[in-house]
């Protein structure tokens, strides 16, 4: 039987969910769009700069990792709040680890990003 949900996802469409998942995270929650401009603004500075091939490659794979890392933090954190919406410890552990996750990929972002770009900037004054 492939009807319903499950049907549309064995059908291929489940391609659609995912695109609703991100616009829902860009549009509820104010970190990603922090993110989303930050991450415009580092690639804008990529193509004036022009950087190589492998740092482009670095670039990208960095701010996925921000994005994704956010994504998965509100699924988390929804989830917490559908599950247990009262006070709980493990609720605040859960999302602590959560933010940290996130915390972890955008320093290890901005260390990269001066890596990247200090020498550029350097050279050209
Ligand atoms: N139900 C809960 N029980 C215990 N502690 C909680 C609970 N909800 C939130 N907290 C604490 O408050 C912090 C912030 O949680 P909250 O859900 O408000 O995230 P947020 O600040 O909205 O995060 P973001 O900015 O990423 O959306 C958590 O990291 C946790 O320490």
């Amino acid at each position: 039987m492939s009807s319903g949900w499950n049907g549309n996802k064995k059908r291929g469409i489940g391609f659609k969910y995912a695109w609703r998942g991100i616009l829902t995270v860009t549009k509820t929650e104010r970190n990603m769009k922090y993110h989303l401009i930050i991450a415009t603004i580092v690639l804008v500075c990529s193509m004036i700069m022009q950087i190589s091939r492998v740092e482009w490659a670095i670039v990208l794979l960095v701010i996925g990792l921000v994005l994704t890392m956010e994504m998965i933090n509100t699924s988390l954190e929804k989830a917490m709040d559908h599950l247990s919406p009262d006070i709980h410890p493990t609720v605040g552990m859960v999302k602590d680890i959560a933010a940290g996750a996130v915390l972890i990929a955008a320093l290890l972002s901005v260390i990269i990003g001066l890596m990247i770009f200090i020498p550029k900037l350097v050279a050209f004054f």
